[in-house]
């Protein structure tokens, strides 16, 4: 972390996409951060739960199903100068669950064709990962931003899967100290 983000607040986050015959199930957020928002499931990691645990939860929360097998595809780590944050988001993918899809509170559920993703009713960045995701390639990515719509520097790049998991444990470990 570099000296202008020493007082930044930081988050674990974690963001599921359920993947089927070239469909992908988004949730239209309708509350709080990112509202008004297509993205995918997920939340903030609780200081009591690991990140497989706080994703599994944030599913069932916020769309009434539990994935029974995970795939972790991706790590972002967002900059939030305006909000003084630091985001982690760790992005899985999945195809089986167990429970029916429901509206939440939080979230209204949608498929979409990989081909006719929302992506002007999204983050700004998600346009530079997405592909990857879908594809299920492993990535990571570094984004600067200050809401939805307002992104001053990028860049992401595929990974092999030990990268990945090492920078997982590098960057929390990091950002925690
Ligand atoms: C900063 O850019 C972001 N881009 C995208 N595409 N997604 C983001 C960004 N920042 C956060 N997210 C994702 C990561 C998580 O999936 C959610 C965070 O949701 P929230 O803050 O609402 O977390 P909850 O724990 O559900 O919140 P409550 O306290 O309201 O339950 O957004």
């Amino acid at each position: 972390m570099n000296n202008s983000q020493e007082n930044f607040q930081i988050k674990n986050c974690t963001t599921l996409y359920l993947i089927q015959q070239n469909k992908v199930l988004l949730g239209f957020k309708k509350r709080g951060f990112g509202a008004e928002k297509w993205n995918g499931f997920g939340g903030k990691v609780d200081s009591h739960e690991t990140i497989l645990q706080g994703a599994i939860r944030e599913m069932q929360e916020e769309c009434n199903i539990t994935p029974t097998k995970l795939k972790f595809v991706g790590l972002i780590k967002y900059t939030l100068p305006k909000l003084k944050m630091i985001i982690l988001s760790h992005q899985f993918v999945f195809s089986e669950y167990e429970g029916s899809i429901q509206e939440s509170e939080e979230m209204r559920p949608s498929w979409f064709e990989f081909k006719d993703i929302p992506f002007q009713d999204m983050w700004c960045e998600n346009h530079i990962w997405f592909d990857d995701m879908l594809k299920q390639n492993y990535f990571y990515g570094e984004y600067t931003m200050d809401g939805p719509e307002v992104l001053y520097s990028s860049m992401n790049r595929l990974v092999e899967r030990d990268e990945l998991i090492q920078l997982q444990k590098s960057l929390s470990d990091k950002l925690l100290e």
